[in-house]
C-alpha cells in the first residue's frame, strides 16, 4: 500500500463512537484535517470480504452528486480497513423520527417523500437503481444552515446496480419492503421494484406499521411474502388519510410492475404536487464532488481484498476495534 492513501495521512477520527453499524461493520465520524470538515467514515475489515460487490457500491456511489443523496468523497486504507468516506448526515435515520412519533401527519410524510423521489429519480437517470431503499437507508441532515428543517439524504449503495452491471436478477432488499416481482427468480426492472420500496417508505411514515405484515404474527416471513404477491394491505381508517394519497398507494402498490405507477407520474400526482417546494428551495449546497479517478479506486479496493495483518476480514475482527486500528 506504499503509493496508495491512508486514512491517517489526512484525517482524525473526532471520537471512538460509533454513528452507525451494518453488516460492513461500523461508520464513525472523522474530521478532515486541511479543511476541517466533519465526515462519516464507513469501516470496512480488508479480505476477502472486499470484492466486486463493494467495488461496484463505491463506483456506483461516486458517480452520484444530488442534494438528496449522501456525497461520496474518496475511499482510503488502513492496516486492517477500508474506508469510505462520505458527507455526514447528523440528523439520524428517518427510521428513528418515525420510532419517536408513531408515525407522520400527512404533511410530514409528503415532505419526506418529496425528497425521497428526488434523489430516486436522480439515481434512475443517471442509470443506477438502488434495490434497497427503506427508512434506515433514508439519513436525515440538519437543515441548509445547520437549524432548519431537516432534509433526506439516500445512503447505503450496496445493492445498487448500474446500467452496465447485469440485469437485476437476484432477491436483494429488506423482506418488509420487497416487490412482489424481486421475490421470483427472474430478471426484474429494478427501477420499477423501486417504485414499490418508495410507496413502503411512504406508507410506513404514514401508518407507523409496514404494509404487508400481519400486525397479529408481524414475524412470520411466509405470510408477509404472500402478502405482498397478493398485494394485501390494508390503512387504518382512523388515520384520516385523504384519498388522494390513498389513491397514490394503490397505484404504487400493484404486483405487475408494468401497469405500477413510474417516477414521472408520482411526480405528476396531485398529491405530490401539494406544497411541492419550488426547484432548490429545499435543495441547498452540494457535497463537493469526489477527485478520485475510477482507476484510483479500482485500485485502492483491489488493495483492499488482501489484509496485511492477514485475517480475512470475517465479523470477529471486527470485535477487537480499537482507535489504533484505524492508524
Ligand atoms: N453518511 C452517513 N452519515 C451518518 N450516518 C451514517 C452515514 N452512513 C452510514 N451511517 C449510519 O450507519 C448505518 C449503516 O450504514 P449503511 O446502511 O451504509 O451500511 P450497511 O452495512 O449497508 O447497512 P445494512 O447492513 O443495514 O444494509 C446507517 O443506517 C446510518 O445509521
Amino acid at each position: 500500500m506504499a503509493n496508495l492513501p491512508k486514512f491517517n495521512e489526512s484525517y482524525d477520527l473526532v471520537s471512538s463512537k460509533v454513528i452507525g453499524s451494518g453488516n460492513f461493520g461500523v461508520a464513525k465520524l472523522a474530521k478532515h484535517r486541511a479543511t476541517g470538515a466533519v465526515v462519516a467514515v464507513k469501516f470496512l475489515p480488508r479480505g476477502d470480504k472486499i470484492d466486486h460487490n463493494v467495488a461496484r457500491e463505491i463506483l456506483n456511489h461516486r458517480q452520484l452528486r444530488h442534494p438528496h443523496i449522501i456525497g461520496f468523497r474518496e475511499v482510503l486504507l488502513t492496516e486492517s480497513h477500508l474506508c469510505i468516506v462520505m458527507e455526514y448526515a447528523s440528523g439520524g435515520e428517518l427510521f428513528d423520527r418515525i420510532v419517536d412519533s408513531g408515525s407522520f401527519k400527512e404533511a410530514e410524510a409528503r415532505y419526506f417523500f418529496q425528497q425521497l423521489i428526488s434523489g430516486v429519480e436522480y439515481c434512475h437517470s443517471r442509470g443506477v437503481c438502488h434495490r434497497d431503499l427503506k427508512l434506515e437507508n433514508a439519513l436525515l441532515d440538519r437543515g441548509a444552515d445547520g437549524n432548519g428543517a431537516p432534509r433526506l439524504k439516500i445512503c447505503d449503495f450496496g445493492y445498487s446496480k448500474s446500467s452496465s452491471d447485469s440485469d437485476p436478477k437476484t432477491t436483494v432488499g429488506t423482506p418488509a419492503y420487497i416487490a412482489p416481482e424481486v421475490l421470483q427468480t427472474k430478471k426484474y426492472d429494478g427501477y420499477r421494484a423501486d417504485v414499490w420500496c418508495c410507496g413502503v417508505t411512504l406508507f410506513v411514515m404514514l401508518v407507523g406499521a409496514y404494509p404487508f405484515e400481519d400486525p397479529d404474527d408481524p414475524k412470520n416471513f411466509k405470510k408477509s411474502i404472500m402478502r405482498i404477491c397478493s398485494v394485501k394491505y390494508s390503512i387504518p381508517s382512523n388515520l384520516g388519510i385523504t384519498a388522494e394519497c390513498q389513491s397514490l398507494l394503490t397505484s404504487i402498490f400493484v404486483a405487475n410492475p408494468e401497469q405500477r405507477i413510474t417516477i414521472a407520474q408520482i411526480k405528476a400526482h396531485p398529491w405530490f404536487q401539494t406544497n411541492l417546494p419550488s426547484m432548490g428551495a429545499a435543495d441547498g449546497a452540494l457535497a463537493p464532488e469526489s477527485t478520485q479517478t475510477i482507476e484510483q479506486i479500482q485500485q485502492i479496493v483491489e488493495a483492499a481484498a488482501v489484509n496485511p495483518n492477514g485475517g480475512d476480514g470475517a465479523a470477529g475482527d471486527d470485535m477487537m476495534l480499537d482507535d489504533d486500528d484505524f492508524n
